[in-house]
């Protein structure tokens, strides 16, 4: 069973990242998206909002195959990764401005626990993307249909 994490924080899920967690399901048997907990960040949602969040954005997806599972993660990333039987972390990248940051984690999870991180390229037209820059914009009245999943927009709308 060749098992792969998408870990994030998810404060609200976006098109982009479902793009992601979608294409990635078409690689591995099974994906697991885990929104992180960081109890030092205040969010929009809670960790379990978010949770079903997502878990209904995937559902509402025509090309949903019935492989990604949504969990919660506090604590290191490879230490979920061991727990769940996870040999691979897939992380989506939208610019070369995130290729930094992300190499430094993903050689750090090589070496913590010989955790490869695979990357793939953000679809273009959510390379802009991002959950605070679309909860920024929802706050101001702007419109974000067509950038974050039919139910985040319901619930940014009631929450905002
Ligand atoms: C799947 C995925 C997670 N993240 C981190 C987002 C977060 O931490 O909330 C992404 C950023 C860009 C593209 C895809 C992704």
């Amino acid at each position: 069973m060749r098992r792969a994490v998408c870990p994030g924080s998810f404060d609200p899920i976006t098109n982009g990242h479902l793009d992601i967690i979608m294409r990635a399901s078409t690689q591995f048997d099974e994906v697991v998206v885990a929104v992180l907990i960081n109890k030092g960040k205040s969010t929009l949602f809670t960790v379990e909002e978010r949770m079903d969040l997502i878990r209904q954005a995937v559902r509402d997806h025509p090309q949903a195959a019935g492989n990604i599972v949504v969990e919660s993660s506090h604590g290191l990333l490879v230490d979920f990764c061991r727990a769940h039987g996870i040999q691979s972390i897939v992380k989506g990248l939208r610019a070369v401005s995130d290729f930094d940051y992300e190499l430094q984690m993903a050689q750090m999870n090589h070496r913590l626990a010989g955790v490869e991180t695979l990357f793939m390229s953000t679809n273009p037209q959510y390379a802009f993307l991002s959950s605070s820059l679309v909860k920024e914009v929802a706050r101001y009245g702007g419109d974000v249909a067509g950038l974050v999943p039919d139910v985040v927009l319901k619930h940014l709308r009631e929450r905002l």
